[in-house]
């Protein structure tokens, strides 16, 4: 299960992704927001942290403007790695060295072909599992 949340300038690709995942039937909780207008997006951030930490769902995609107030707003909970990305190395990258189980798009920096691309390369990359990457991230944990 895959949690989705934005902002109003994450709305439209969120759209955009949820048809993707249901033509790929994907199964995901859509965490809001749910229209165009003006919110706040730590809300959302940590609606879809909290989903993850709790175990209803296994990652989240947060989108706002840029991507970073959102995975900013993630970040501050333990247990969070969400990764702001605009290319799908960056997203493999990110999946096979830090096990990042929040992607964080921005919807007024990539267009929708390039974002399902980075999504479809973050759900489908699995964590590396090396022993390196491991002792980075649980060095994370600890600070
Ligand atoms: O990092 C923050 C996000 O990009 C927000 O989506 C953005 O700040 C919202 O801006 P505005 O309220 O001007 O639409």
């Amino acid at each position: 299960m895959i949690a989705l949340g934005c902002d109003h300038g994450g709305y439209e690709l969120k759209q955009e992704i949820k048809k993707y995942l249901d033509e790929k039937g994907i199964e995901y909780k859509d965490y809001g927001c749910d229209s165009l207008d003006s919110v706040d997006y730590p809300v959302y951030a940590k609606k879809v942290a909290h989903a993850i930490l709790d175990g209803e769902c296994e990652k989240g995609i947060l989108i706002c403007g840029t991507g970073i107030g959102i995975s900013i707003t993630a970040n501050k909970i333990k247990g969070i790695r969400a990764a702001v990305c605009t290319d799908c190395f960056t997203a493999e990258a990110t999946r096979l060295h830090n096990d990042a189980n929040i992607l964080a798009l921005g919807g007024r920096v990539v267009g929708p072909g390039l974002a399902l691309k980075i999504v479809d390369t973050f759900l489908n990359t699995p964590f590396s599992n090396d022993e390196r990457h491991i002792r980075r991230i649980n060095q994370i944990e600890t600070e």
